[in-house]
């Protein structure tokens, strides 16, 4: 008999139909309020779990006693409780490396757009006011030769770096707990303390994962050590960012704009101040969202699926301490 496992996101049909080849499918949309009890009642028989989104913690894991594999359909794996399913001895697997590039170029989307305020100007012409001559009131500020401040210099960082010095010449500073040397050498990066990155950036693209030690990374402290003509990117979690001290200095103009893809609540509450200022370019959590790299990270989820609950794992695993035992 094939071992059971439950998926709680929609896969493409050819993924579907390669995991079924191994296990029997229960499958559901999403981990839910409302679906609650069903996903518990089909965890009591499966042996590995896989999709994205939703809280896997210690109450769920208690209704999966047989559980051998955890794979999400993500790079970031806030949302797990790594060190439960750790004491249970069941490998976590992610989705690093095939979305780093789509993710950096939605970095220097939300660079580009709230530098040249691309989606204000644009809603201006489809509105109507495009009726001469633009004038001051139209511009932005320019990206290339500014200085960039990555807080977070893992893949994604690299990548962004990357595109910063190669493609838009502009001085590269990081903050990470480690020096990375590929960055120093490939891009001039140079490593800083917080403070530093914060006062002398024009651009400052925080990149981190959501932990203990990085929520609240931003606040009203950092934000007023930033330019007043700076700008801050969002696109690690939104929890690494004070929201509320963000919603302050983009009013009180203690910085100059924010390029945000992650928020403290997903979807972002209707009634959101960010929704009206102007000054704020909002995407929907859009970093990996391309055909291609959605394709490629449900696909590597799948594998990483079957290498877990075949003992045959190479890479992927966050916490490969189980995998001594
Ligand atoms: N917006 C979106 O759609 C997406 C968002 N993400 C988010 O981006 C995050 C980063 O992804 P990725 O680059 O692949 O991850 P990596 O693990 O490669 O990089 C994380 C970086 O953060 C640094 N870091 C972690 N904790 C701290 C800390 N306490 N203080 C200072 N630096 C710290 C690490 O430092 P060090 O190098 O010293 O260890 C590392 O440089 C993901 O965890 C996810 O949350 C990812 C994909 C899409
Ligand atoms: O936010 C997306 C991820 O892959 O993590």
């Amino acid at each position: 008999m094939k071992p059971s496992i439950v998926l709680y996101k929609k896969l493409p049909a050819d993924l579907h139909q390669r995991l079924e080849q191994h296990f029997s499918i229960v499958e559901f949309e999403g981990i839910t309020e409302e679906n609650r009890t069903k996903v518990f009642n089909a965890l009591q028989q499966a042996e590995g779990l896989i999709g994205s989104g939703g809280a896997v913690n210690k109450e769920l894991l208690d209704h999966a006693p047989r559980l051998r594999g955890v794979s999400t359909i993500s790079v970031g794996y806030d949302n797990f409780d790594v060190d439960e399913l750790t004491r249970r001895d069941i490998p976590l697997m992610h989705t690093p490396t095939v979305l780093t590039e789509t993710v950096a170029d939605t970095v220097m989307a939300l660079v580009l757009s709230t530098a040249r305020r691309v989606v204000n100007v644009a809603e201006r012409v489809k509105a109507g006011e495009w009726n001469s001559n633009i004038g001051a009131d139209w511009f932005g500020v320019d990206v290339h030769h500014k200085t960039i401040g990555i807080i977070g210099m893992g893949r994604i960082g690299l990548a962004v770096a990357q595109r910063a010095h190669f493609g838009f010449n502009m001085p590269v500073l990081y903050n990470a707990r480690s020096q990375h040397k590929a960055a120093e050498e490939r891009f001039g990066a140079k490593k800083c303390e917080l403070d530093e990155l914060l006062a002398k950036s024009d651009f400052v693209c925080v990149l981190l994962p959501l932990t203990e030690q990085t929520f609240h990374t931003i606040g009203k402290e950092q934000l007023a050590k930033m330019k007043s003509s700076a700008i801050l990117i969002s696109a690690g979690r939104g929890p690494v960012i004070d929201e509320k001290a963000l919603i302050a200095a983009l009013k009180e103009g203690t910085i100059h704009a924010a390029g945000m893809d992650v928020f403290e609540t997903e979807p972002l509450p209707k009634d959101s101040p960010l929704l009206s200022l102007p000054n704020v370019v909002a995407l929907p959590h859009i970093g990996s969202a391309t055909h291609e790299t959605r394709y490629g990270m449900a696909a590597c989820a799948v594998d990483n699926l079957i290498a877990a609950l075949t003992g045959e794992i190479k890479e992927n695993c966050v916490n490969p301490q189980v995998l001594k035992k």
